[in-house]
């Protein structure tokens, strides 16, 4: 086992005293294993960002408890070094004034100190292939002499030279073009069979279909269904998934207005943790209101 949530939330507190709170997060379980990409889909504000970013560690559960390995999800050179993330915006996660050499520089400073300078230029020149940049091109410039897709590129090469096992992508192809995007996702396809997890944070879902095992659908918070992804996509339970998939738009409408499926499966069959399993290893949430 490596990644492993159990009964997350996270509460933030708001208005000008904290006196408002918003549950970002819902008891939320789920684990990502070696080697396995799953994919965690939802609208904008249902919660996937604030998951990203606690199981990185740059923010603490309020309640449940994140796991890789055992180890309790937290901040530092340790966690980083198994566990990163990339986000929607490449160009936030580099400093200007630094050219590309200077970037895997740092790594070798923070995390291979031991590694002669020859055999270092040499692991990041095959990293940049591996990732299909050319070394002689992007090495020497600065972010701003990059594209968005060179330089998400040069991301998970960043991660790939850190020899991660767990990556959190959060949104990673959102400002690439159709072409670039394809070429990231075969990427990261490549790198699972390397044995990388990955966390496939969107709300594109064929994206999501396109690359993940599994699949897990989030609203306003909390898990309503997941699974493995061909039968998420292909047999969804839930109405809200099935509200999700259709091609037509409704998602501003209230989705118990749109389907009431007149049967709540939670309470009619039995369910652990919220969740009931349908079919192996196919959990769905209480199909008939959010307060079933
Ligand atoms: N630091 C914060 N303080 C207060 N509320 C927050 C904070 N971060 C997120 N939220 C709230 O938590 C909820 C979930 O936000 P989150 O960014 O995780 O959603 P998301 O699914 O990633 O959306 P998007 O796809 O738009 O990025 C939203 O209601 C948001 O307003």
């Amino acid at each position: 086992m490596m990644l492993r949530l159990d009964h997350v939330t996270k509460v933030f507190r708001i208005g000008a005293f904290g006196g408002r709170t918003v549950t970002a997060v819902k008891d939320v379980s789920f684990d990502v294993a070696p080697g396995e990409v799953v994919s965690l889909i939802g609208e904008s504000g249902s919660g996937k960002s604030t998951l990203g970013r606690l199981i990185l560690g740059l923010s603490r559960a309020t309640g449940g408890t994140i796991t890789f390995d055992g180890r309790p999800a937290r901040a530092g050179k340790d966690y980083y070094r198994d566990v990163q993330g990339i986000f929607q915006d490449p160009f936030s996660s580099f400093n200007p004034v630094f050219k590309a050499d200077r970037v895997f520089a740092m790594i070798k400073e923070s995390y291979h100190p031991g590694v002669p300078e020859g055999e270092w230029a040499e692991r990041v020149r095959t990293a940049l292939r591996d990732v299909r940049l050319n070394p002689d091109q992007v090495l020497g410039k600065f972010p701003h002499q990059l594209s968005g897709g060179q330089l998400q590129r040069l991301l998970i090469a960043r991660a790939l030279l850190l020899e991660i096992r767990l990556l959190v992508a959060d949104e990673i192809t959102s400002m690439l073009d159709a072409s670039t995007r394809i070429d990231v996702l075969n990427l990261l396809a490549e790198l699972k069979t390397r044995g990388l997890g990955v966390l496939y944070i969107t709300h594109d879902l064929s994206l999501g279909n396109y690359l993940a095992e599994r699949t897990i659908v989030l609203r306003e918070g909390a898990v309503v269904e997941m699974g493995p992804t061909g039968d998420v996509f292909g047999d969804p339970l839930h109405p809200y998934t099935r509200e999700l998939l259709s091609a037509v738009p409704r998602l501003h409408e209230d989705w118990a207005d749109a389907e009431d499926p007149g049967t709540c499966l939670y309470h009619e069959r039995g369910a652990s943790g919220g969740l009931l399993e349908a079919a192996p290893g196919h959990l769905v949430a209480c199909a008939r209101s959010k307060t079933c």
